[in-house]
């Protein structure tokens, strides 16, 4: 029925303050104001339309994602929006665009590396789309690791220029977003040469194609490399492969606040860290964060409302059949990722301050806290991205045979999402990052050097390595401390067990090339600590409105003790916990699944997201599944004629010969 709301009965069973939850949700009432404002600003808006797009070739596709980049920037000038309304108008589109590595990392590597000047000159262009940039590090033989980059730049002290060149085929830039067919300039990543002299790989700003006529300027190679996993979904990215044939450009397009080269080819390092080459990723990894809650809550949205509407079994006394929300197994599979979307989100909150904070600490030259944003951003971008992936997979077959068709969103969501787990350092890899921090921390514990930040605990090591938790009944486990006990011991005690294997090879490196499974391991039950104590730190605040607190501290006990629960095999072998105590933990589970089952819809709603940006029938706010999706099915070109084309070649001939050999 059109106009009803088909969820009202559930929404009527919250008892919390849904309003006062979005706020929280979004961060603030203006951040909440801005944010609803933008979204229905584009859902209202046909020329944002996206239901079509898994119908779409890829060409069509392209034009299609071009369009909207251009009708989105016309209304933002002409709604004169702020740089903080207009980032969000771009993200409500959503459809991944050439658009995201321009403002995403083109202008981030100029802002984070350039030189005053050079912000001067550059910035204006990309910021009025005078220009148009891409991100160009990865090549086709290299990603992951960035020092082994073979395109090569060097210095002619004779023109004052550098020359650019692709030495070999594995040295091609290979993935660039935007780069295959729209970049008129790129930040390029290859190794700096001067005078014979080999100084590692910096940034440096090219310009692919002409102004003018947007073709290739001498020298260049450029392409889009193909389709990409599903339909639709990250295909209306032209990700882009690249070739310099000893391209030219200016000195002054290295980007110099690391290091730089004078006019007589000197290489000069100035005081800043050389990993802040590296910096862009940091900036970057740390919005991945705030967007895997972002990815994670829209398939939670629309696998909570379907749970809702869909019944199976159960059917008596002339009642209509259970709703599958109410299985005991579907709120153990359900609701530790509403928990984990929560927790994701307030994670995120603490990323960006602490990367603010490392942003201003550089201004004024303190780079103590580096390390620690690096480890954190990696760890955290690993953890929460391999979590949504596997997340958006669990929603779709939390809803059945319905959530494979294109129609509930997922797919499409699943698709675009899970390059995330590679893109921006592969979550194996960004985990290493993370060991390698807590050997280092552990390995200066000895010489005085008191850990701070996110490892701090590891000061207390001595006291973790002999801690037992002292819980003994179910509820004890809702006790923040007793929870953030048991995460620090199980990190504190797999890191050490690491120091210590390590300890016996006589080449470290050796050593963790050996070990690499179980500093994962390690790095993982860190990295898990971390979400689980700033979702802790996060409770200490006032948080208003009725219910909403409790309800957060119901999420936050779900997020930690499904993860005792999952990991138990941890807790128990490193004998943080007792497999009594692991048991109670479970019980304690089941009784907090049943506190947030009446309010599931309404920690749903709390999202606050348009029907247009959940693009669902399944997650619909109105509930409305069924006939929606009959009305649906009719609009699939398939069912466009009665006939398909191709039946009349192929099939009748086939069916009338098998039936004349029937008849033989
Ligand atoms: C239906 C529609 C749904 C829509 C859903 C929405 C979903 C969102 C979709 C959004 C769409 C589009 C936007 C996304 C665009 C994404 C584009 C992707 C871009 C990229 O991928 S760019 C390329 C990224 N590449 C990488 O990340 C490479 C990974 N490798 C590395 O980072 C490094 O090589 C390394 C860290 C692995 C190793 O480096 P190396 O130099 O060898 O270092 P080490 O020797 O190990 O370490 C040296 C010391 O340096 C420290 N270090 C290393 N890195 C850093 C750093 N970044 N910052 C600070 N310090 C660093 C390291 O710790 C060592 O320190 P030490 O000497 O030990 O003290
Ligand atoms: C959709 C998408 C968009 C992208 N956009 C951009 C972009 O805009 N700009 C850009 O420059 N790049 C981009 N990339 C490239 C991306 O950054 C790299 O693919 C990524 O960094 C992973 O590197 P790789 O492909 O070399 O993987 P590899 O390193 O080859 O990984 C292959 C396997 O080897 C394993 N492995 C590698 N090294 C180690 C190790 N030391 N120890 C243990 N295991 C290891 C990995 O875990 C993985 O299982 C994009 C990629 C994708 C998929």
């Amino acid at each position: 029925m059109e106009g009803v709301d088909h969820l009202a009965f559930e929404r009527n069973k919250a008892q919390f303050d849904v309003d006062a939850m979005k706020i929280v949700w979004a961060g603030s009432s203006h951040a909440l104001e801005v944010s609803d404002r933008m979204s229905r600003l584009v859902a209202s808006d046909p020329a944002f339309r996206k239901d079509n797009r898994a119908m779409l070739g890829r060409k069509e596709l392209f034009k299609n994602t071009l369009r909207k980049a251009a009708y989105a920037l016309k209304r933002i000038i002409e709604l004169r929006l702020s740089e903080e309304e207009a980032s969000m108008l771009r993200s409500f589109v959503d459809e991944p665009a050439f658009t995201d590595l321009h403002w995403g990392m083109f202008v981030p590597a100029i802002k984070g590396q350039g030189t005053e000047e050079q912000l001067k000159k550059w910035l204006p262009l990309a910021q009025k789309m005078q220009i148009i940039g891409c991100y160009a590090q990865t090549e086709l033989g290299h990603g992951s690791n960035v020092q082994g980059l073979e395109t090569t730049v060097t210095f002619d002290p004779k023109t004052d220029e550098f020359v650019i060149h692709s030495p070999t085929l594995t040295s091609s830039k290979w993935w660039p977003g935007g780069l295959g067919k729209i970049s008129t300039h790129a930040v390029v990543y290859g190794r700096l040469i001067t005078d014979g002299q080999d100084h590692g790989v910096h940034g440096f700003i090219v310009q692919l194609r002409s102004l003018d006529d947007h073709l290739p300027l001498p020298g260049i190679t450029v392409g889009d490399i193909g389709m990409k996993f599903g339909n639709g979904a990250y295909n209306t990215m032209d990700n882009g492969v690249l070739r310099f044939d000893h391209v030219r450009i200016p000195r002054d397009q290295m980007l110099m606040r690391v290091s730089r080269v004078t006019r007589e080819g000197k290489y000069v390092q100035s005081n800043v860290p050389r990993q802040l080459v590296y910096g862009t990723m940091v900036y970057v990894r740390q919005t991945i964060v705030s967007d895997a809650s972002t990815a994670l809550s829209r398939a939670v949205c629309i696998a909570t409302r379907y749970s809702a509407v869909r019944r199976q079994f159960g059917a008596t006394g002339g009642n209509p059949e259970s709703q599958v929300i109410d299985y005991k197994t579907q709120q153990a599979r359900l609701f530790p990722l509403l928990a984990s979307a929560y927790a994701f989100r307030f994670v995120g909150e603490w990323l960006k301050w602490l990367y603010t904070d490392v942003m201003t600490r550089l201004q004024a030259n303190d780079f103590s806290t580096l390390p620690e944003a690096h480890a954190c951003t990696a760890g955290l971008k690993s953890l929460t991205t391999s979590a949504t992936s596997d997340g958006i997979e669990e929603c779709r077959k939390l809803c059945g045979g319905h959530g494979y068709l294109c129609s509930s969103g997922l797919p499409e969501l699943f698709a675009v999402y899970v390059p995330t787990c590679t893109y921006e350092g592969d979550n194996i890899v960004l985990l290493l990052q993370v060991a390698r921090h807590l050997m280092k921390t552990i390995s200066q514990l000895g010489s005085g050097k008191k850990p701070v930040g996110t490892v701090a605990y590891m000061g207390r090591v001595e006291q973790l390595m002999e801690s037992r938790s002292d819980v003994q009944k179910a509820e004890d486990w809702l006790n923040p401390s007793a929870v953030l006990g048991a995460f620090e011991a199980r990190a504190a005690r797999k890191s050490v067990a690491c120091a210590k294997n390590l300890s016996k090879f006589s080449n470290p490196e050796e050593g963790f090339l050996e070990l690499s499974n179980d500093l994962v391991e390690a790095a993982r039950a860190h990295c898990q600590l971390i979400v689980v104590s700033k979702f802790i730190d996060k409770l200490q605040q006032d948080i208003p409105g009725k219910g909403v607190k409790q309800l957060l501290e119901v999420l936050c006990s779900i997020y930690a003790l499904f993860h005792l629960h999952k990991h138990l095999g941890d807790f128990l072998s490193t004998g943080c916990i007792t497999s009594k105590q692991g048991s109670l933990a479970n019980d304690q589970l089941r009784s907090l699944y049943s506190q947030v089952r009446p309010n599931a819809i309404g920690l749903v709603d709390a999202f606050n997201y348009t029907d247009h940006y959940l693009s669902s029938i399944l997650g619909r706010y109105d509930g409305n599944v069924y006939p929606k999706l009959y009305e649906e099915a009719w609009k699939d070109p398939l069912n466009d004629s009665v006939i398909p084309d191709g039946f009349q070649e192929y099939i009748r001939p086939m069916l009338k010969q098998q039936l004349r050999n029937a008849r033989l």
